[in-house]
This record gives structure tokens, C-alpha cells and sequence, in this order.
């Protein structure tokens, strides 16, 4: 289950992720996400196939305020829109994408790279096939497979628009609208050389199921578009306004994991 409830006031989520592992004792586990990526120290694998991203735009179904991230959510009942190749084996399926952000310009990512924050991350999430469900899959050491990709500050991205005006009908937490037709790789870079490492979902419940695939091109949105992510809320219609900022959680323990890059 995600994101268990709390009683606390509404926050990211419930308490602060230096409170998690009173609940999820994992979080000072062994392959936690995210962490710091040092290029210098990363090992390039010449074994590392080139991504293979094959998304459907007729599965996008709706966008959703979830109460921590903007959520945009796919059929998942085919193989229409999936990973394969990369780092992992099988096929993985779309199940939804997700950003993480900041309060201001700098900083926002999960992931840093030598230390440097994005002002945010998107987050796609597939599940692998092996399983019979996401929810299945979650828990697995090779469950999941994230494609983790870099917001910089730049022009404005006219395919981070189409999500973005449709944030005033979702506005505070448990509002969703159908969402159709939305091709997410016009979300990724051109190039899509990666880092991969074997790590865990940033938020509770914190599973050691996920194979990071974070693209080393950022794409571009302006400082206007990220503005519009910090009018969503994390608080439900009628309770208290709780802006939906600094919803990332910071780099966490490598313990002794080799990060590999697929170029050199
Ligand atoms: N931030 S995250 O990509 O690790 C993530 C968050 C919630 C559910 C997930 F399946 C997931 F992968
Ligand atoms: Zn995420």
C-alpha cells in the first residue's frame, strides 16, 4: 500500500523523509534511492543496450493530484507502451509518470549529479511482466524500472504544457481528469545515455525493487512553467492551502553499490 495515511497534517508525505523509517525501517536499507551520481566515479559497461521506450499514446487514461506528486497514469493491460533492452531483461509496462520539485529554481530533483540539484525529475515508473501487476511487481528485487529524467532551466517546453493546463482542474489532493492522448516521449531528451544502478522507490513504502535509469541529458522547462508546479496543493479541497513544493526526497547512502553508465 502507498503512502500510508497519516494523521498528521498534510506534508510530503505524511511526516518528512527523516521520519520514514519509524514506519518503514527500510529506508536505512541497503540499495535506497535516490543517491548522488558522480560521473568520475561511475563504471561505463560496454555490455549496456541502448534504451528501447515504446509508448502508446491511446493508453494515457488521466492525470491525478495524489496528494504528493502530479501523477499522470496509463492502461497497463497490454504491452502497448513499454521498456525493454537498457540494463534490464524481459519487458517492463508504462504504468504512470510523475515529477518531484522544489520551492524554488534550485533545487527539486531526487537525484543529484556531483552534487548538483535539477529544480525537478520525472519519474517514468514501468512494472516488469514477469509479475502478473504493478502492485504485484513493487515489491520484487527486479519488480520495477524507473526512467528517471532531469528538468534544467531553459525554454519553454511546449509538451510540459499540455500537463500543466490541466492543473487548475486538479488542483488539491485527490483530483484526477481524464488525460488522453499524450505521448510521453516527447517528455525525453534526444540522447538517451543513461546511468543505471539497483535501487528503491523514493517514497514510503520505500521497496529495494527498482532499477534507476536516469538519462544523463536533461530537457528544458522555463522558471514560468515550474512556477505552475508549486500552485498544486498538498492539501484537499476545504482543509488548510499546503503548497506542493520540495515534494523530493535528498540522495541517500550509496553502501557500496557500482553506479554503471552506458557511454563513456
Ligand atoms: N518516486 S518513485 O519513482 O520511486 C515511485 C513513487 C511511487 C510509486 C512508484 F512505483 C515509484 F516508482
Ligand atoms: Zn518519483
Amino acid at each position: 500500500m502507498f503512502y500510508m495515511s497519516s494523521l498528521r497534517s498534510s506534508s510530503f508525505p505524511p511526516a518528512g523523509p527523516q521520519k520514514w523509517v519509524e514506519n518503514f525501517p527500510i529506508a536505512d536499507g541497503v540499495r535506497q534511492s535516490p543517491i548522488d551520481i558522480v560521473p568520475g566515479q561511475a563504471s561505463y559497461d560496454a555490455g549496456l543496450k541502448p534504451l528501447t521506450l515504446k509508448y502508446d499514446p491511446s493508453t494515457c487514461l488521466d492525470i491525478l493530484n495524489n496528494g504528493h506528486s502530479v501523477q499522470v497514469t496509463f492502461a497497463d493491460d497490454t504491452d502497448s507502451s513499454s521498456l525493454t533492452d537498457g540494463p534490464i531483461s524481459g519487458l517492463y509496462r508504462l504504468k504512470q509518470f510523475h515529477f518531484h520539485w522544489g520551492a524554488s529554481d534550485s533545487k527539486g530533483s531526487e537525484h543529484t549529479v556531483a552534487g548538483t540539484k535539477y529544480p525537478a525529475e520525472l519519474h517514468l515508473v514501468h512494472w516488469n511482466t514477469k509479475y502478473t501487476s504493478f502492485s504485484e511487481a513493487a515489491s520484487k528485487p527486479d519488480g520495477l524500472a524507473v526512467v528517471g529524467v532531469f528538468l534544467k532551466i531553459g525554454g519553454e517546453n511546449p509538451n510540459l504544457q499540455k500537463l500543466l493546463d490541466a492543473f487548475d482542474t486538479i488542483k488539491s489532493k485527490g483530483k484526477q481528469t481524464s488525460f488522453e492522448n499524450f505521448d510521453p516521449s516527447t517528455l525525453l531528451p534526444g540522447c538517451l545515455d543513461y546511468w543505471t544502478y539497483d535501487g528503491s522507490l523514493t517514497t514510503p513504502p520505500l521497496y529495494e525493487s527498482v532499477t534507476w535509469i536516469v538519462c544523463k541529458e536533461p530537457i528544458s522547462t522555463s522558471s514560468a512553467q515550474m512556477a505552475k508546479f508549486r500552485t498544486l496543493l498538498f492539501s484537499a479541497d476545504g482543509a488548510a492551502q499546503d503548497c506542493m513544493v520540495d515534494n523530493y526526497r535528498p540522495p541517500q547512502p550509496l553502501k557500496g553499490r557500482t553506479v554503471r553508465a552506458s557511454f563513456k
